[in-house]
């Protein structure tokens, strides 16, 4: 199951390398590679962030540089991978921001020990940003927040009934993933209480691939498509993201906990991304603060990117066509038979998605 057709339907057709997207007029910092000292330092995955405190797992072993210094001075540098190393960020990465997924190096002191406090002297090239604007939240600032990197697929989580499903949150999410260039999952929960076909409809001209589960059934499809891929979980509350992190990671509770105690936060307080270690290796990070994304910062080339068949139909469109007028030619071009009018009809709700229509509408509202 799952739309295999056009595997990777939401893509960019080229990856724009601008992960450290500057907010315009602020005067944009160009990228430096940073000063080759730190020989010495490990390497570390973020897994959560907290007030200034970078939670990074140490995913490899120290350098040679610091295997040397270890050597020398006879200490152990054996077997203390996979430790938990709470760190700030070095001065030297100046306003950089450091976020959930983002692969770092850390020097000073990286034990792990309680109360150690390490230092991030560098942040790798990022493979994707999600972001969102910030037009979702009390304030309407415009400013982009990111919220993970280096992600490589947005699962959309979705409870078939209660709650019913929001086409329109839905949209959101996908136009969010298609703007970070990370693939999308739809996960439909909840599937002993409702059918999943007329959603499923609504998505198919998408080519959107999705899972289906439910509490207690089989998770192997899940797990495949999860497996050693950084894979970010988003949906509002009470449609069983909690339900499906527990039975796909074990002792996730705990793990969440622990990183929570880590970094001084009450054990039932986590507002931001955490990621997760998933069994057969991959992670799975969990953004309990995000239930939607802002996409003003979204541009409708950005979501036309995703219609390599209705993109040239757009040549004859006026000038800054919104393509959601009757001034468009994206109508004509369908008419000729040049694409799937199931396809305009998507690209259309997403770009209406993008200029603010509300998306707590409950209605299923298919085309
Ligand atoms: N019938 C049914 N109920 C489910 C299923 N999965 C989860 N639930 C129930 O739905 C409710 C919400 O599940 P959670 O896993 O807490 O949902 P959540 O998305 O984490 O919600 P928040 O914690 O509010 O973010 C709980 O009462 C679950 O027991 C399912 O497949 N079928
Ligand atoms: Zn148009």
């Amino acid at each position: 199951m799952g739309a295999d057709v056009g595997r990777r339907p939401l893509r960019k057709r080229q990856y724009d390398e601008d992960d450290v997207r500057v907010r315009p007029g602020k005067g944009s910092r160009p990228r430096t590679r940073l000063r080759p000292a730190h020989e010495d330092a490990v390497e570390g995955f973020v897994v959560a962030v907290d007030r200034g405190r970078y939670t990074c797992l140490v995913t490899a072993g120290p350098s040679a540089g610091e295997k040397r210094r270890r050597a020398r001075d006879r200490a152990s540098g054996a077997g203390d991978d996979g430790r938990l190393v709470v760190a700030m960020k070095a001065r030297e990465l100046g306003r950089k921001g450091i976020v959930v997924g983002d692969r770092v190096s850390l020097v000073g002191d990286v034990s792990g020990a309680p109360d150690t406090l390490a230092r991030v002297v560098r942040v790798e090239p990022r493979a994707s940003m999600l972001r969102r604007s910030a037009d979702d939240t009390e304030d309407t600032d415009g400013i982009e927040r990111p919220v993970v990197a280096n992600a490589d697929q947005l699962v959309i989580v979705t409870a078939l009934a209660d709650p019913p499903p929001r086409p329109r949150m839905i949209d959101r999410m996908l136009v969010a993933a298609f703007d970070a260039d990370i693939e999308p999952l739809l996960c439909l929960t909840k599937s002993d209480l409702a059918p999943p076909e007329e959603l499923v409809s609504l998505y198919a001209p998408l080519g959107v691939p999705y899972v289906v589960v439910s509490k207690g059934g089989t998770l192997d499809e899940v797990r495949e498509r999860l497996r050693d891929r950084i894979s970010v979980l988003v949906g509002h509350s009470g449609v069983g993201k909690s339900t499906l992190v527990n039975a796909l990671v074990p002792g996730a509770d705990r793990a969440v906990s622990h990183v929570n105690a880590v970094t001084g936060r009450g054990r039932h307080t986590s507002t931001s991304a955490v990621a997760l270690a998933l069994p057969d290796g991959g992670w799975i990070i969990d953004t309990p603060g995000v239930r939607s994304f802002g996409l003003a910062h979204v541009s409708v080339e950005t979501v036309l990117a995703g219609f390599p068949d209705l993109v040239e139909g757009t040549v004859e469109c006026p000038k800054g066509c919104n393509h959601l007028g009757e001034e468009c030619a994206l109508d004509g071009w369908v008419a000729a038979g040049r694409a799937d009018p199931a396809r305009l009809v998507s690209l259309r709700r997403l770009l209406a998605i993008r200029e603010g229509a509300p998306d707590d509408d409950r209605r299923p509202d298919a085309p």
